[in-house]
């Protein structure tokens, strides 16, 4: 059969934007969930379990059920994304795409004609179990873009800002991501995209980027001035494109990571006077997060610096605003996230992992330089901690496996990463298993379908409220998630969660995560694979 782009609408119906929305492909049956023309809502009974510890030593395990109202927006909104750092690779690349995609676009490549399509995109690309049919007791599964009524790729307007003032049609050339006859395809209406100019403090990138840094905003410290300028130009691209609402993400380089400084970036008033006096360590992406979070347009980092300075974070929860990050966990990272969960989880001690990779685009040059390198390290170091500690059989109290990331930039192999990674471990009586993987990602193309995932949880979040069930909560009102969307943990590498609350990195529960919360959102259980039907019968 002929290539053609998939672009998921295959439902008829929908809001108008041609996306699906929840009621054009099932409804709930349930006295816990009610449809108006405005709100799905439910009631949702969230079932966990207590764990005290006795003086003896012995647990005691309580179930316990809190139960929540929760309401969804089912209006599908008009969103524009405005990516800081359009002109880099992976803002090229994803901008191409959805045009690509949008115009449903074919193009030939030495393997044959290749169609638009939303591969690697959990949200456009997957599916979610719904339930079993009664007749035939076989698996029904759903796409998951149409779980709840999201926006669609299609549908975004996107813009943004670089330090570089290239044409996105010419980013997209020195990207170097793309085959030709796809990018004369969308060449037109990309040269026609041009980067609003940024802010550039150049201690906080590498030196080598300062010859692409021609499209600046004046000045090369924090100031509030930057903060107005870039909330100016959020108004303005809502207004310019009749948007209902914008969402924000950092694709820029990698920074250094700033000094956590008493006084000045560790609380909301602190960060804020900081910038109002120039204070040098307050970064670019800082100041963009500040921003957003003053113009309540969600910024999402899809880079692996400290962004969310405490102030940063005290900022949005005082503001209601929602920030996710931290780093695109696109190749490595997200192959280590889940082989470590299968080998821990299945009680082979893992001992060491070296994870070696190069690269050889911008991003990889930017991280030739040390300070930048160590933001990246240690964002991809930390994404065993879980897994780890929740093995006390295997591993003691501080014992870990050794862990090494090495990355190296050899521009011969430009977008085409490569990432070589050795797990050893100890097995069965003295044994011990050596996986050892080659993998050869393709950033860009594995880091953009993560951007559109980014956008779409995120602005579906802003439409998900929730408030306690019960007599004693009549007059409770509907409330947002907290500011910190930790739900988007599962496209990011060193997932940003509320303060004091655990981080979660086995991508399997980060998945289930964001699938059973979007489930409870219309009414259904969390899916717990225990098909009972199929086992006592
Ligand atoms: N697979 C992936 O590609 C992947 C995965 C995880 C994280 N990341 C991160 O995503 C980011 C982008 O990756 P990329 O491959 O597109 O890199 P890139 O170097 O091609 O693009 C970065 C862009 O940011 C611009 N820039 C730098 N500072 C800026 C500022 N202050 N304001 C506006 N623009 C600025 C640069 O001019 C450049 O165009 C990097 O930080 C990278 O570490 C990428
Ligand atoms: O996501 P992942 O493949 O583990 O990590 C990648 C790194 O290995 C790579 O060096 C870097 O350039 C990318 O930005 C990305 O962070």
């Amino acid at each position: 059969m002929a290539p053609h782009a998939e672009d998921g609408r295959g439902f008829a119906g929908g809001n108008g934007t041609g996306a699906s929305t929840a009621t054009d492909l099932f409804v709930v049956n349930s006295p816990n969930v009610e449809y108006t023309d405005n709100h799905i809502k439910s009631k949702y009974t969230y079932r966990t379990t207590s764990v005290t510890q006795g003086s003896d030593g012995k647990y005691v395990a309580t179930p316990k059920e809190t139960i929540y109202d929760f309401q969804v927006d089912r209006k599908v909104p008009k969103v524009g994304v405005m990516l800081v750092g359009w002109g880099g690779n992976n803002g090229s690349t994803v901008t191409a795409g959805i045009i690509a995609n949008r115009r449903g676009l074919v193009w030939e490549t030495r393997e044959g004609k290749r169609a638009a399509n939303y591969y690697g995109s959990v949200i456009m690309g997957s599916t979610v179990k719904l339930g079993t049919d009664t007749k035939t007791g076989k698996d029904i599964n759903i796409p998951f873009q149409n779980l709840l009524p999201m926006v669609h790729p299609n549908d975004l307007v996107i813009g943004g800002w670089d330090i570089s003032g290239m044409s996105i049609a010419d980013a997209m050339d020195r990207a170097a991501v793309l085959e030709p006859t796809l990018k004369d395809l969308v060449r037109k209406e990309m040269a026609s995209m041009k980067p609003l100019p940024s802010i550039y403090y150049p201690d906080f990138i590498a030196a080598n980027q300062e010859e692409r840094a021609d499209n600046l905003i004046p000045g090369t410290k924090a100031c509030m001035a930057h903060v107005e300028q870039i909330r100016k130009d959020i108004r303005e691209f809502k207004a310019a494109n009749g948007l209902d609402k914008v969402i924000v993400q950092w694709t820029a380089n990698t920074e250094r990571f700033a000094d956590i400084i008493e006084g000045i970036n560790d609380t909301a008033d602190n960060l804020l006077k900081a910038i109002e006096s120039g204070h040098e360590e307050v970064s670019p992406s800082t100041v963009f997060a500040v921003a957003c979070i003053l113009e309540n347009a969600p910024f999402i980092n899809g880079s692996p610096q400290n962004t969310f300075v405490p102030g940063a974070i005290q900022l949005a929860e005082k503001h209601g605003s929602f920030i996710g990050g931290d780093d695109f966990k696109s190749g490595q990272t997200k192959m280590k996230s889940a082989l470590v969960d299968f080998l821990i989880s299945a009680g082979i001690k893992l001992t060491s992992i070296a994870s070696y990779n190069h690269l050889g685009n911008n991003d990889g040059m930017n991280l030739s330089s040390q300070r930048q390198f160590r933001s990246k390290e240690i964002s991809k170091s930390n994404v065993v901690d879980d897994m780890v500690a929740a093995n006390t059989v295997l591993y003691k109290e501080g014992e870990h496996p050794d862990h090494t990331v090495v990355i190296k930039y050899m521009p011969a192999v430009g977008d085409n990463k490569r990432a070589l990674d050795e797990y050893y471990a100890e097995i069965f009586m003295g044994g011990h298993q050596t996986i050892s993987i080659f993998n050869v990602c393709e950033d860009s193309l594995l880091a953009s379908p993560l951007i559109i995932d980014l956008v779409l949880v995120t602005e579906m979040m802003t439409r998900i409220q929730w408030k306690a069930h019960g007599a004693d909560a009549a007059d409770a009102k509907y409330s947002g998630f907290h500011s910190v969307l930790s739900v988007l943990s599962f496209m990011l590498k060193a997932p940003l969660t509320p303060p004091g609350t655990p981080v979660i990195n086995a991508l399997a529960k980060q998945r289930a995560a964001l699938t059973n919360i979007f489930r409870a959102c219309v009414g259904l259980e969390p899916e717990n694979d225990m098909t009972l039907e199929h086992k006592l019968f």
